[in-house]
């Protein structure tokens, strides 16, 4: 099934001052969407109303052409959101944390799948050490393993590059051609120039 998310005339305001106004964008299956601006432009604002996180905002967003305040329950169902920071539970084990996500997500899952998703961000051998012990990069690796662990079509993923080193931006740019290859989309903020150009627009702001 082909997927829209739609914003028209999309506005925000914070502490007087517009961070974005008038803004139009889509993003359809098969896609990678890049917002773009200098640091205070609104990124991360942006990516938070387009995940439905955040609902101070003027304009109006649809999903696959209906309003997402009546279509909040698809889209979500829909959504993966990674967040500017990590996520991580630095008391809890990267096998531990993959479950408690997928706890959140009514999805029991397998540690099989989870040891699987794991390795796939090179996290063989850490899986049961606390992630507050772990590096930046790792701890933003058992962030991105949720990537392979559920199965959601729209991935909003601010700032995923963050902390990851050369290896690991080769193998995420490739999980993201595969993923809007395979009729996903993705909408996300870097600094880091992509290699992946062919399927990635951008909308920039500041
Ligand atoms: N909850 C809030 N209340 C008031 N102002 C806020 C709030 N959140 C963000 N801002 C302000 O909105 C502006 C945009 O912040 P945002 O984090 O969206 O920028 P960004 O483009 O993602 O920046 P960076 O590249 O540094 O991550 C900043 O000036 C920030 O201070």
């Amino acid at each position: 099934m082909s997927l829209c998310l739609e914003a028209r005339q999309l506005a925000c305001e914070r502490d007087g001052r517009w961070l974005f106004e008038g803004l139009d964008l889509k993003i359809r299956s098969g896609e990678i969407l890049r917002i773009e601006g200098p640091n205070g432009s609104g990124k991360t604002t942006l990516l938070k109303i387009l995940a439905g996180q955040l609902g101070e905002y003027e304009g109006e967003l649809y999903w696959n052409s209906t309003p997402l305040r009546k279509a909040r329950e698809q889209f979500l169902a829909n959504l993966l959101y990674l967040g500017h920071s990590p996520g991580v539970k630095a008391g809890l084990s990267p096998l531990e944390n993959l479950a408690w996500y997928q706890a959140l997500n009514g999805d029991k899952g397998s540690e099989e799948q989870r040891l699987e998703a794991l390795a796939k961000v090179g996290l063989n051998g850490f899986e049961d050490v606390v992630a507050g012990q772990l590096s930046a990069g790792q701890q933003r690796r058992v962030a991105l393993a949720r990537l392979t662990l559920t199965r959601r079509a729209l991935w909003v993923l601010d700032e995923p590059f963050t902390a990851i080193d050369r290896q690991g931006v080769t193998a995420l740019e490739a999980q993201l051609a595969a993923h809007v290859q395979a009729g996903g989309c993705v909408l996300l903020t870097t600094h880091h120039a992509l290699a992946v150009t062919s399927t990635v627009r951008c909308v920039q702001l500041g």
